[in-house]
């Protein structure tokens, strides 16, 4: 039989999914599973994420929200077949594109997706750790695993090396045998598969809604007696903080779905179920496009595993095609307005040091990257003191990876950005500390520069041309704010001076108790409106950043599985990095509101920085043309 897959000796052609178990609550897992199984859909598309399943070297975890193994064997109990997708390396918008942040940590740049070395000797100790586990699932095993991808686009990635994409097709298959089928997945032109392609994998294109005909044609270069197969459908987009929430409309959708399966082509919805980058797992494009926290792609299903009109219509188009299952549509999850808590300001970042920052400082000569000082994500600070007096110098820190939030004794005194400006003049005395608080936005996932991916400080600073030389690094972890509670789950700081006026960046924090009444918690969305930029947690868990002043997200989704039931108290942190809507001169306490819809399509604006937001309020000029006259000798 030519132009066709052969499942158990018949003609098979599949429908399938993407859904990324990392970006799901582990708790909702089967809930968006049922929706993709009533869908119609044969299958799921899964990438593994191997940053979330080996922290550290030689570390592993598949508990929980990373077991992977449960979360396949889920999939086939409910009916679904698997398309493993394992990388190493997966792109998706995540974190390094899924690979581990102590890659970085050697000298040198590592080249990942080459031979280079150090790469494959960390890439096969994982492989050796990962792909056993995955024998057992395949679908000659009697398991879900219909096939398995070989790398990623690997067409568009510079290197081209052979070599590697050999040496992983070969590890693949002394894993996991000659009875499954592996194939590449690249951008639908005889360039990409050109480089993409590997002997012995079979090539599949990917592609968004438009000409399903012409697109395949460089497929068909390829393999003319072989199937034709879409593995990444678009059916929505990625966003970046600063640009418009992307939307495919569904009837480009199903004019497009309808052309690959009259073809008989087999197909794969890139996303069918987006999800959530929580915590500080979202991806960055080279040149400062950072995803955003929700991964809604506006999918056919949303980030909350709501039924979307786009869903209704794409599972209509597969019944004319396919029996659906018999099964009715699982419902969308309740979602609850809790309504608005109170914020208090804490505490300055700075001044939390004690419990967010580790017993002691890693001092070094020059400044020392994240990874050099074993952190992977989240927020690191640098400590320096001044030996020279400075009436005005120009502070200049062109490796800050990738904002970095400048004081001097406690006073904010502006920002270092990587894709902004990376330098400012500064009066310093003597004697005085030099803190930069440094945020690491996301790993580059895509393209080039991937290799150049080290987050912190990773060059050296000057001042006034002068290399400052003897610094401290201090890992941080707001998580451990949650430590603080007392006995109410009130945080409870011990009474430290305040070296820090009440500016941002800055702790604040809000408790409040769920209604009493059944059926309680529900999903729900917390609206940012009226903050700036920084990171939320709830009852310790890291909801992922937020930046309303930028847009297009306002609103972070509030799995009801982060929330506890009355009578206990629901603790939330914010750690405003910018401005909070009351700081420094109001009496007000600040608020936020929990709602019941998203908010991801604010208008965007991408020219909003730190110093635009202080400079505009005069607050700067005002605060420290005081502190200067104090300091000058
Ligand atoms: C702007 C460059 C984006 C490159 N990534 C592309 S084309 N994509 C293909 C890639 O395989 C997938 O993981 C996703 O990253 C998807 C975009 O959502």
């Amino acid at each position: 039989m030519n132009n066709t897959f052969v499942k158990d000796g018949k003609p098979f052609r599949y429908i399938s999914g993407s859904i990324h178990y990392s970006r799901v609550p582990y708790e909702y897992w089967e809930d968006r599973l049922a929706k993709m199984y009533a869908a119609g859909l044969d299958a799921i598309q899964v990438y593994v994420t191997w940053n979330t399943h080996e922290p550290s070297p030689g570390v592993y975890d598949f508990s929980h929200q990373q077991d992977v193994v449960g979360f396949l064997r889920l999939a086939q109990k409910l009916g679904l077949l698997v398309i493993l997708r394992p990388g190493p390396y997966i792109c998706a918008e995540w974190e390094y594109g899924g690979f581990p942040a102590w890659l970085l940590r050697e000298d040198g740049d590592v080249k990942v997706r080459t031979m280079d070395p150090r790469y494959i000797s960390a890439m096969d100790r994982w492989l050796n750790v990962f792909l056993p586990k995955m024998a057992p699932l395949l679908y000659v095993n009697g398991g879900p695993i219909i096939m398995v991808q070989v790398e990623n686009e690997y067409g568009s990635y510079y290197a081209n090396d052979r070599l590697y994409t050999r040496h992983l097709r070969n590890e693949f298959t002394r894993y996991l045998g000659e009875d499954v089928l592996l194939f590449t997945t690249d951008g639908d032109s005889i360039g990409y598969l050109n480089s993409g392609t590997i002997d012995g994998v079979y090539p599949t294109v990917d592609f968004g809604p438009g000409n399903a005909s012409a697109a395949f044609e460089s497929m068909k270069t390829w393999n003319i007696q072989g199937p034709l197969v879409n593995s990444e459908f678009y059916a929505g987009w990625l966003d970046l903080w600063g640009k418009a929430h992307s939307r495919t409309s569904t009837k480009s959708i199903v004019d497009t779905l309808r052309q690959i399966l009259d073809m008989g082509a087999s197909v794969n919805f890139y996303m069918f179920e987006g999800g959530t980058n929580f915590g500080y797992m979202n991806g960055a494009e080279a040149g400062g496009g950072l995803c955003i926290t929700s991964y809604d792609y506006d999918a056919p299903l949303s980030e909350a595993g709501d039924i979307t009109p786009k869903y209704l219509a794409i599972r209509d188009t597969i019944s004319k095609y396919k029996k659906l299952p018999p099964v009715k549509i699982p419902p969308s999850t309740l979602k609850y307005a809790y309504g608005t808590v109170k914020m208090a300001y804490v505490k300055g970042v700075l001044d939390a040091l004690p419990v967010i920052g580790p017993p002691q400082p890693i001092t070094s000569q020059y400044p020392l990257s994240m990874e050099q000082v074993g952190q992977n994500y989240g927020f690191i600070l640098y400590r320096h003191l001044l030996k020279t007096t400075y009436p005005s110098a120009v502070l200049k820190a062109d490796g800050i990876r990738d904002r970095g939030y400048v004081f001097v004794d406690g006073m904010f005194r502006g920002l270092l950005d990587r894709y902004g400006t990376t330098s400012f003049n500064l009066l310093a005395v003597e004697g005085q500390e030099l803190s930069i608080l440094v945020e690491n936005q996301g790993r580059i996932n895509f393209g080039s520069q991937i290799l150049n991916n080290r987050k912190g400080i990773i060059s050296s600073v000057t001042l006034g041309g002068d290399t400052l030389v003897d610094w401290q690094m201090f890992p941080l972890n707001f998580e451990r704010l949650f430590e603080m509670q007392g006995l109410d789950n009130k945080l409870r700081f011990q009474s430290a001076p305040v070296t820090h006026s009440q500016l941002s960046p800055a702790i604040y924090t809000g408790q409040f108790v769920l209604p009493n009444v059944p059926d309680m918690p529900k999903d729900t969305y917390l609206n940012m409106q009226g903050w700036f930029k920084g990171q939320a947690f709830l009852n310790g868990f890291n909801l992922g950043r937020y930046w309303p002043v930028r847009g297009p997200q306002v609103t972070l989704y509030v799995p009801k599985t982060v929330l506890k039931p009355s009578p206990a108290q629901n603790v939330l942190v914010m750690v405003e990095l910018d401005r909070a809507p009351c700081d420094g001169h109001s009496t007000e306490p600040c608020t936020v509101t929990f709602v019941e819809s998203p908010i991801l399509n604010k208008t965007a604006t991408s020219s909003v920085t730190h110093s635009d937001t202080w400079l505009d309020k005069g607050k700067l000029s005002v605060e420290y043309s005081v502190d200067f006259e104090q300091l000058l000798p």
